[in-house]
């Protein structure tokens, strides 16, 4: 079984909890008291390269990361240093985070917030709602096409901008034709866990002009954010440099001024 197998195995046991104690009547009541969502595509296109900053405890991979006793206090951080959106990790067994995270960033930041999760079903998208986020991933590994295909119809009918994950060509092809406008390729590969810089380079081609191009994983700072803006990225998506750097504040800021610089412009789209 690969890793990604695993943390759906427990994800699926810990929502099966939670949707025992939480009826989906409920979960749409909170949804319609949530305030409306923003818009996840705006922040994320113009000028300069869009910075997404994650709240992420722990990995898979690395083990503990940071204790982030205070997420909306690190949120409110990452905004100050000029990020777009904040990533919030909501996935409890490997990363460490909760749906509390999702909603204590929520009631602190003014920009838009993703659900970082292993989102299988529309009870978790309602979740996201109901908590107060704007976006929410999903990662096509993790899904057969027409589970890919419903969970953005749904996504997008209840306010959320779906954030597709992609590894490789094949599934870019399956996250465009489900009707992906927001395309992230990590280049973590979760069933082996390895980190290959290249794969953005390789896979962003196949990625059609009009869709939001983001960048995930292995951003150690403003070199590797260059990289992948002259590749084509809109946006990069970082977790692990800024949460277990000295200072999240000055760590965005210096990414986000290495983005706005006007020699990257060109070529982007
Ligand atoms: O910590 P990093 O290497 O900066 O990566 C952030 C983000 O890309 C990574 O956390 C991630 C990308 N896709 C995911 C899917 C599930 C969980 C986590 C992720």
């Amino acid at each position: 079984m690969s890793v990604l197998d695993e943390i759906i195995d427990g994800v699926r046991a810990d929502l099966a909890e939670r949707q025992a104690r939480v009826s989906l009547d409920e979960l749409k009541e909170r949804a319609a008291k949530a305030p409306a969502a923003k818009d996840g595509v705006a922040a994320l296109r113009g000028d300069g390269v869009k910075v997404i900053c994650e709240v992420k405890r722990s990995s898979p991979s690395k083990g503990a990361l940071a204790a982030i006793a205070d997420p909306a206090g690190l949120a409110a951080d990452y905004e100050a240093g000029g990020a777009a959106v904040i990533s919030v990790l909501t996935e409890q067994r490997r990363f460490g985070g909760s749906l509390a995270d999702l909603e204590a960033v929520r009631a602190r930041v003014d920009i838009p917030v993703l659900r970082k999760d292993f989102i299988v079903t529309s009870y978790q998208l309602w979740e996201a709602r109901a908590y107060g986020a704007d976006l929410a991933l999903l990662i096509v590994a993790a899904l057969d096409q027409p589970a890919l295909e419903s969970l953005i119809e749904r996504a997008v009918s209840i306010g959320l901008t779906p954030l597709v994950e992609v590894h490789d060509e094949d599934e870019v092809e399956r996250a465009v034709d489900a009707g992906a406008k927001v395309i992230g390729v990590n280049a973590r590969d979760l069933k082996t866990l390895k980190v290959d810089r290249s794969t953005f380079e390789r896979v962003a081609p196949e990625i059609p002009g009009h869709i939001v191009k983001i960048a995930e994983s292995g951003i150690r700072g403003p070199h590797d954010l260059i990289a992948y803006a002259n590749a084509g990225a809109d946006a990069v998506l970082v977790g692990e440099s800024l949460v277990t750097g000295r200072d999240p504040r000055t760590a965005v800021a210096d990414l986000v001024a290495a983005g706005e610089h006007p020699a990257l412009r060109h070529g982007r789209g």
